[in-house]
This record gives C-alpha cells, sequence and structure tokens, in this order.
C-alpha cells in the first residue's frame, strides 16, 4: 500500500499551540486554574480527564479535578457548579461528557458561568460563535481550526464538507469553518448519497464516531481530511484492542494531507482547552477578549 497523503500529526501542532499558551500564562500574576469535574468511573472519561490534568500541570496551569460518585445528584452537581462559579480563583470549568443518566446535560452546561466556559458549550457561547463574535470556542473544533493554521492550509474559499452534526464536535467546527469564510456544507445520517456530498469537498470533517464510515471513493483526490473519528476495535482473536478513525485507512492514497487516529485531533482538543483557559484567565483579568 503506498501512502500519498502528507501526514498531519497532533503533536508538533499542539506543542506550538501550548508553547504560546504557556507564553500567554506567564503574564498573568498567576496561574490560570482550571477545574474539572468527572461523574463516575468510565474508563475512557477517566483517562481522558488525567491526561488534561497532566497535561495543565507540564505547562504550569494549576489544575483540580472534582471525581464525584456515579450516583451524584443534580442539585448536588448544581451546587458544586455555583460554587466553582463564585470562587474568584477559579479561571476555567470543564464538566466531563457524557453524564449519568439521572443529571440533564442541558442543566449542568447552562449552570456554568459563561466566561469560566471553557468548553465553549454555554448558550451564550454557541450564539456567539454563530453571530461570529469573539467567545469561548469549543475544544476539538477550534483545535482542528489550529492544526490547520499550523500546517498552512487554506480554509477561505475552500468547500468545506463536515460530516456529523454533533453539538460538540460538527456544528460548532461548520460555524468556525463559515466564519473563516469556508463555504460549508453540514452532512449527516439521514444526508441522501453522502459520498456525493463527500467527493465535492476539499476540506473534509468526519466526526460521526462510526469507524470507517468514509471510503476512499468517498474523497476528492487531493483533498484535506480531518478524522475526529476516535473508536475503540475489539483485537481480533485475544489480540489488543486498538482505536481507529471514521476515515477508511486506505483513504491516505487518494488524500492530499490527512490526520492519524490516534495523534491527529485528540492532541489538538486538549491543547486547546489549556489555551482557553488561559483565554478565559485573560478575560477575567480584565484583559483582551477571546479570539
Ligand atoms: N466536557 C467535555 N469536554 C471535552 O472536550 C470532552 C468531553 N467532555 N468528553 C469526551 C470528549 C472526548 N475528548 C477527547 C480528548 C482527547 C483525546 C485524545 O487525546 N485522544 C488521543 C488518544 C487517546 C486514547 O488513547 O484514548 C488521540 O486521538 O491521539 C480524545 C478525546 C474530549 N472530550
Amino acid at each position: 500500500m503506498t501512502v500519498t497523503a502528507r501526514l498531519l500529526a497532533g503533536a508538533p501542532a499542539a506543542e506550538a499551540l501550548l508553547a504560546d499558551a504557556a507564553a500567554r500564562a506567564a503574564r498573568l500574576s498567576a496561574p490560570p486554574y482550571l477545574v474539572m469535574v468527572r461523574l463516575g468511573d468510565d474508563p475512557a472519561s477517566v483517562s481522558y480527564v488525567r491526561g488534561k490534568d497532566r497535561k495543565a500541570r507540564e505547562v504550569g496551569l494549576s489544575s483540580t479535578v472534582h471525581a464525584l460518585p456515579e450516583t451524584t445528584t443534580q442539585a448536588e452537581l448544581l451546587d458544586l457548579i455555583a460554587r466553582l462559579n463564585a470562587d474568584d480563583r477559579v479561571n476555567g470549568i470543564l464538566v466531563q461528557l457524557p453524564l449519568p443518566a439521572q443529571i440533564s446535560e442541558q442543566a449542568a452546561l447552562h449552570a456554568i458561568d459563561p466566561r469560566k466556559d471553557v468548553d465553549g458549550f454555554h448558550p451564550l457561547n454557541v450564539g456567539e460563535l454563530w453571530a461570529g463574535r469573539p467567545a469561548l470556542r469549543p475544544c476539538t473544533p477550534a483545535g482542528i481550526l489550529a492544526l490547520l493554521d499550523h500546517y498552512r492550509i487554506a480554509v477561505a474559499g475552500q468547500r468545506a464538507v463536515v460530516v456529523g452534526r454533533s453539538h460538540i464536535v460538527g456544528r460548532p467546527l461548520a460555524g468556525l469553518l463559515l466564519n473563516r469564510d469556508a463555504t460549508v456544507t453540514l452532512a449527516h445520517s439521514r444526508t441522501p448519497d453522502l459520498g456525493a456530498v463527500t467527493r465535492e469537498a476539499d476540506l473534509l470533517c468526519v466526526a460521526v464516531g462510526q469507524a470507517h464510515l468514509i471510503t476512499p471513493d468517498m474523497v476528492k483526490p487531493g483533498a484535506t481530511v480531518i478524522d475526529v473519528g476516535i473508536n475503540r476495535v475489539p483485537g481480533e482473536k485475544g489480540g489488543k484492542a486498538h482505536l481507529t478513525g471514521d476515515v477508511h485507512p486506505d483513504a491516505a492514497q487518494v488524500a492530499g494531507a490527512i490526520t492519524p487516529v490516534p495523534g491527529g485531533v485528540g492532541p489538538m482538543t486538549i491543547a486547546q482547552l489549556l489555551a482557553n483557559t488561559v483565554t478565559a484567565a485573560e478575560m477575567q483579568s480584565g484583559g483582551q477578549a477571546a479570539r
């Protein structure tokens, strides 16, 4: 198999974003302080939150994790969020998703002070994104734009197709690409003849959560492909489980550039969260607005 596409590795782009965040943090009177709240013991959530906490300390931020029981009530969670909102030392608050069934995601996300909403999920920040005004932006979509900028891949004037309409990736990513003057199509599970749509894309972003949904024939030759999927595939006959994306690996023979899974968008999500925490701290210190 011959791979022709340029590989867009997340690590170097994430390092550049983190170096910039660390330099901005150093100009503040105190280290930006991120508080993460996690409910229950889902192994993926435990591992993501640990990774973010470790990276935060590495770049000189303060970070605390509140690990609450799976049985935490909504009132208890809202009470914790209210205390974090009122605590002037706390610059950023992240409530790890998904939440247990007894808690309304909407109630939790609405409760976070929009100025501390480093996930960019509060409706005020969602509205500002779609209005094209500065605010805290969702980490995965903003991280994808930072990755494209790092590799000097043009966005303005490009035909962008986003597959997947989730609130955490697809929708906000479409908005960010639109704000950067791409011509944007938002496709999803009900889109007829998905391949005909994706083949139009100069920039194809896939965030569905379905392993190898995008096959090589669905990719325009030379296109840039951003694979946001993280799918766990069980090992064959006792072999090790591994991660794979929403894009079939053979698409690398058609694309001009492609992100690997793992090691592509994932590291950018973490770096952008920490950059957002610095931005939140800057805004709270009366400094410049979010970018
Ligand atoms: N409130 C909230 N904000 C989030 O940003 C949020 C969340 N909830 N819930 C879950 C998703 C998922 N997420 C990832 C972060 C890093 C990697 C990451 O670093 N992935 C590595 C591989 C990690 C592995 O081995 O599992 C990679 O792609 O190279 C992946 C996924 C943030 N999320």
